[in-house]
């Protein structure tokens, strides 16, 4: 048996991790050969590819990135492109099964090979956001809310030396899970998250609120969030490579409105890549490794068109259409919890 590996989409802490996984479990409990191909979905349409070994996957598992390398690239684009073409590659290089590592934009193409072109694939979710619906969590997101906590912990120290009033940005497109969880972690006055549209008026009323007992407010924002009067997320720097607007800067935006607002010395910063560089934490080092192990299985088990998923403690394999039908969006209960340390 001879599996091919890639990683795709934007990157996180942990891909790595699962690469060292499905290698060491294909090697010790099979006679598995792996190879990976570079960049995503690129390598699998340019055919740019490399052997990898167990000794190459020494050190892996803490180890930020992908050695792999990861791109936007469309499978079904380009000459070596769509189903036809790939299986003729994978035939010529005598590869067997691809498993894909990515978020739903990986997972939805995984699938489309698969149901299209039989394409024999196993889909491993990544998210940063933690926005996929068919995995409790996914690793990436456990180092970034570690990150994020981290940086809540230091602003408030400037913070409290000023007496001024400092929002964060963190990562969060569609959904508010490291805001939640940061926010929640570091004691944030205000978390705003792409579910929960809240005006800047209470926005402030919370800061001042926070004032009045004589501390130094702290915003958490996600970078989707959107004021009631915005039809979309804040966005200034162009599109990504599969022409998505590229978020960012709603800390900027937000900072001297309440500054004006309230009278608070205020200071916007933007976390931005720094929550996803790096090493991975020990939950994210063990939940990753457990799904490259569990994707080698499903090669195995032949449940070609899925992919691997935690649900509670356990990993499972469901179907990549119901990863990828919607999102996991922060539930109402969850965002009242938090509310109650608002302000
Ligand atoms: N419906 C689709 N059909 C084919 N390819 C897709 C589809 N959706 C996304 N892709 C490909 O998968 C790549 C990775 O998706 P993207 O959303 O950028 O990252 P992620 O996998 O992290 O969600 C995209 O650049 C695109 O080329
Ligand atoms: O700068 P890039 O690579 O385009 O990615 C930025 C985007 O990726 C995200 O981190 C989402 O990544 P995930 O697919 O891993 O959840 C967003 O929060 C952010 O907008
Ligand atoms: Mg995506």
């Amino acid at each position: 048996m001879k599996i091919g590996l890639l990683t795709s989409g934007g990157d996180c802490p942990g891909l790595n991790a699962v690469i060292r996984g499905a290698v060491l479990k294909g090697v010790i409990s099979h006679t598995t050969e792996f190879v990976g191909f570079r960049w995503g979905w690129r390598g699998v349409v340019e055919r740019d590819l490399m052997p990898i070994t167990r000794h190459d996957v020494r050190g892996l598992a803490r180890q930020g990135g992908t050695i792999l390398g990861s791109s936007r690239t469309n499978p079904f684009e380009g000459e070596g492109g769509g189903p036809e073409n790939i299986q003729r590659m994978l035939d010529e290089e005598g590869i067997d099964a691809i498993i894909a590592i990515g978020g739903e934009g990986t997972l939805t193409a995984a699938r489309r090979l698969y149901d299209e072109g039989g394409i024999k694939v196993i889909g491993v979710p990544k998210t940063i956001d933690n926005d996929l619906l068919a995995t409790d969590y996914s690793f990436g997101f456990d180092t970034a809310v570690e990150i994020a906590t981290e940086a809540i912990d230091r602003l408030r120290t400037t913070a409290d030396s000023h007496g001024r009033c400092m929002v964060l940005e963190v990562m969060g497109r569609h959904v508010g899970w490291i805001a939640l969880h940061s926010g929640m972690a570091g004691g944030a006055h205000a978390i705003l998250i792409p579910e929960q549209p809240q005006s800047i008026e209470q926005i402030c009323e919370w800061v001042e609120s926070v004032r009045e007992r004589g501390r130094a407010p702290l915003v958490v924002v996600a970078e989707g969030f959107t004021l009631p009067d915005m039809t979309e997320a804040h966005s200034h720097k162009g599109l990504d490579a599969f022409n998505r607007p590229r978020l960012g800067g709603i800390a900027e935006m937000l900072a001297p409105m309440i500054e004006e607002r309230t009278g608070i010395e205020s200071r916007a910063t933007v976390l931005g890549h720094i929550q996803r560089g790096g090493e991975p934490t020990a939950y994210d080092r063990v939940l990753a490794t457990r799904l490259g192990m569990a994707a080698v299985e499903a090669v195995y088990d032949e449940s070609w068109g899925n992919m691997v998923t935690l649900r509670g403690t356990e990993i499972k394999t469901v179907s990549i259409a119901e990863a990828t039908g919607s999102l996991n969006t922060v539930p109402q209960s969850r965002y009242d919890e938090a509310r109650i340390l608002f302000g």
